[in-house]
């Protein structure tokens, strides 16, 4: 599969160059469900910042090509520096609820016979469940020593990921993915074409998020982040319980204060009546439980638009950690691998500057017979290297669902199990 960073330039230009998606872009939630298909063009890579070149982008649309969508779509990378992959579509559709995604992705029994046996997939970890762990305890080590360190240099949280790197005898559909992970209510599913060489036809970043980083309407800011989970049980005794411990777990919400105090104080300068009105409470998707704050102001510049805010908060806490240069680093480090787009996030800003920005969890990059699933969880001292490592595989769970198969990639049984 080809890598994201590392990438020579040549290569991710032509690439680019050669970018015709073969699947709609697509968002889709109860609340809103947002396709653009096709592509009127990149925004481009530079040195200006992303929303300058957003900006440039749709007024240069406006001028030169007439009525066009004035919408750019897409996903950030997780780190900061990489090329973001946004682009215009040809054709956008937008609906309250889910309306107008059964029209782009119609169900598969319209489009082709299903097949006669499941496919067959092979599934590795990277780094393997033993070497996570050993990483978590690695960075509660790192944690613990740097508590005599002046304020500002001790580490009080790291997210660390890991992921699984599927091959499959057939090649991998990111459309039946989607369809199967926008059944969840709780979530917003999404798929991102991305630019792939000629050989890896649907190269897409396909997943089903339960956070969002930021939306901008008007002068409306709106943040909802997530931090400390919990795995839902199938008895509805045990899965309030683990609810309830959820909220009680003073680890968790430690966890999860990390990303509101940063994601407030990020937004301070920029908004009035800035605040959290309903306070930290549950958020539930079909295969997790959350801890969520809604954190709402007013800008006060309307000059922001939706990708600068994003570009502003990205990287908070929930995907990276406190302080945040110290964090990044040690993930650098501890984890070894490139994130891609997984843990940055997708979503759309207009020419308006409104624009919506979730975090790109519970997702996989799919390329042709491949693909690579990813999943983290926040560590805090008093974390537990078997328990985080649990966490991440209830949190692959959603993924592998739609993909029909366990964490060692036997099929799933009718139930799920
Ligand atoms: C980093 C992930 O989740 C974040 C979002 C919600 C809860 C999280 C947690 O409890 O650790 C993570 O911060 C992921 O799903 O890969």
């Amino acid at each position: 599969m080809p890598e994201i960073a590392g990438q020579a330039a040549e290569e991710r230009a032509e690439e680019r160059a050669g970018f015709a998606p073969a699947l709609p872009f697509a968002l889709v939630s109860s609340g809103e469900t947002l396709v653009g298909k096709g592509c009127l063009g990149l925004v481009a890579e530079g040195d200006e910042p992303l929303g300058a070149r957003v900006r440039a982008h749709l007024a240069a649309s406006a001028a030169f090509r007439g009525p066009a969508p004035d919408i750019v779509v897409g996903a950030l990378p997780y780190e900061p520096g990489a090329p973001a992959h946004l682009f215009q579509p040809a054709e956008l559709s937008r609906s309250a609820g889910r309306a107008c995604f059964a029209a782009a992705f119609p169900p598969p029994a319209l489009v082709r016979p299903p097949p006669a046996r499941p496919p067959h997939m092979c599934i590795a970890a990277e780094p393997p469940l033993a070497a996570y762990r050993a990483a978590v305890a690695e960075a509660l080590v790192r944690m613990q020593a740097s508590e005599g360190a002046p304020m500002g240099e001790v580490l009080r949280k790291i997210v660390l990921s890991r992921s699984l790197r599927l091959s499959s005898d057939r090649p991998i559909d990111a459309s039946t993915l989607l369809r199967a992970l926008a059944r969840d209510a709780g979530v917003t599913a999404f798929c991102v074409p991305l630019a792939g060489a000629p050989q890896t036809p649907g190269r897409a970043l396909v997943g089903a998020t339960p956070e969002l980083l930021v939306a901008r309407q008007g002068t409306v800011v709106t943040s909802h982040p997530l931090a400390g989970s919990a795995r839902r049980r199938r008895e509805a005794s045990a899965d309030r319980a683990a609810a309830q411990a959820l909220l009680a777990s003073d680890k968790d919400r430690r966890e999860h204060g990390e990303v509101v105090t940063a994601i407030l104080d990020q937004l301070a300068p920029h908004c009035v009546d800035l605040g959290t009105p309903v306070g930290i409470g549950l958020t539930a998707t079909a295969s997790m439980w959350h801890l969520g704050t809604r954190i709402t102001g007013r800008l006060r510049r309307t000059e922001l638009s939706a990708i600068d805010l994003a570009v502003l908060l990205h990287p908070t806490p929930a995907v990276c950690g406190t302080p945040r240069a110290l964090a990044a680093r040690a993930i650098a480090e501890l984890e070894g691998y490139d994130r891609g787009f997984y843990s940055g996030a997708v979503g759309w800003c207009d020419g308006a500057g409104d624009g919506t920005w979730h975090v790109a969890l519970r997702c996989a990059e799919v390329a042709g017979h491949e693909a690579r699933l990813y999943a983290g969880a926040g560590i805090v001292p008093g974390s537990d290297p078997v328990s985080e490592g649990e966490e991440t595989s209830a949190k692959f769970a959603a993924m592998l669902q739609a993909l029909g198969i366990d964490e060692d990639g036997r099929p799933l049984t009718e139930d799920g199990a």
